[in-house]
């Protein structure tokens, strides 16, 4: 499908599949089209070019209410006039599966902690418990497909978790009222999309540049765009032509056992793929090639705890003025000296230097 707004291209021949119960995750930079493709799904924007289909009939002359589709757009809001019951009623009306409704809805506002807030009205209760009402509201529909447009954008942390732990396992519960439905959920959020997604879809420049499970995203990336996509810290991009200065006579050699590679191509290096030993060396200490692996020295220029690992940045000797991210279990070395950093040559992934392939 293609979409253009202004003469600007938002969507560029975008080819993405969905299939029943899947939970897929769009991730992608805040304006590269996401909620526009949401959008374009639900009917409330024309496409310029291709088809929405639904169990293989197009979707062109089905009107948005028709369509079998629930939305929890991104600012979403409830009728004000009516208690959260009454808006919530609306959704289950609306559902092909009335009989059950009444259940899934008191299940649903107890999972996220509404439920004594039902007989409030919008202005009763507060944002976080307004976003948690419309995302009840969503899934209440029971819909073929559920749309969420970034759902846990701006909810305090605590709030984020539960409504993660509801969004992860409730559609995959036996026997729950959603296990048949598809999930198209769109973020900005790496994490949040690894965390929920059955698969993920990375979007760039109008189209789908990766798609696959959250392990093969994150270990496999085929560009750069999709290196830097997903991962906190992000990943350490190493320029090839890096290699060229440090290893000389070997640089053939490491060149061909990477395929597809040339000089503009980088090296993705997870910041926790490293082992970094604390040892005293003197800066005329060169980086070296095993079989397995590369040592690589390195000047420690900060160390911080967070959230269980440490996070250090470190210099490497033979390359100034270029800071890695390595995040490791043990405290390494002390500020301003010397350490080793043990680079293991199964965990990089060769990534072409511009915008590279759609997967
Ligand atoms: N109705 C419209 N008229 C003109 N331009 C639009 C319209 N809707 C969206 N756009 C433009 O299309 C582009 C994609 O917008 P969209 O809202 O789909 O992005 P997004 O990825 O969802 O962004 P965010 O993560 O910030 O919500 C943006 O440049 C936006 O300004």
């Amino acid at each position: 499908m293609s979409k253009s707004f202004d003469g600007e291209r938002v969507l560029d021949g975008l080819d993405l599949s969905v299939s029943e119960g899947e939970y897929v995750v769009v991730l992608g930079p805040s304006g590269c089209g996401k909620s526009t493709l949401l959008q374009i799904i639900a009917g409330l924007v024309p496409l310029d070019a291709g088809t929405v289909e639904f169990a293989l009939q197009s979707l062109g002359r089905v009107a948005p209410k028709d369509r079998d589709v629930a939305f929890l757009f991104q600012d979403d809001r409830l009728y004000p006039h009516w208690t959260l019951r009454q808006n919530l009623r609306i959704a289950m009306d609306r559902s092909p599966v009335k009989s059950s409704g009444n259940d899934v809805m008191s299940e649903l506002a107890r999972r996220l902690g509404i439920d004594g807030l039902l007989e409030r009205r919008p202005d009763e209760v507060s944002g976080g418990q307004l976003r948690r009402a419309a995302l009840v509201k969503a899934l209440l529909r029971q819909p073929a497909v559920c749309l969420l447009d970034e759902p846990l954008s701006a909810i305090d942390m605590m709030l984020r978790e539960d409504l993660i732990a509801l969004l992860a396992d409730y559609p995959r519960d036996r026997g729950s009222s959603l296990s048949q439905t598809s999930i198209l959920h769109v973020t900005h959020d790496g994490e949040e999309a690894m965390r929920l997604a059955d698969r993920i879809v990375v979007l760039g420049s109008g189209r789908v540049l990766q798609s696959g499970t959250p392990e093969s995203i994150y270990r496999s990336p085929c560009s750069l765009e999709v290196a830097k996509a997903i991962g906190t810290p992000p990943a350490n991009l190493i320029p090839l032509r890096w290699l060229r200065s440090v290893f000389a006579s070997s640089y053939e050699a490491i060149l061909q056992s990477l395929p597809g590679c040339d000089e503009t191509s980088f090296l993705v290096l997870r910041p926790e793929s490293v082992e970094i030993t604390d040892q005293s060396v003197g800066n005329d200490q060169v980086t070296v090639v095993s079989e397995d692996a590369w040592n690589v020295t390195a000047s420690v220029i900060s160390s911080r705890f967070v959230e269980g690992r440490w996070l250090t940045r470190l210099a490497p000797v033979a390359e100034p003025g270029t800071v890695w991210t390595f995040a490791t279990r043990h405290r390494p070395g002390t500020i301003g000296k010397n350490v080793v950093a043990r680079i293991p040559l199964c965990d990089l992934v060769a990534v072409p230097g511009a915008t590279g392939c759609t997967a």
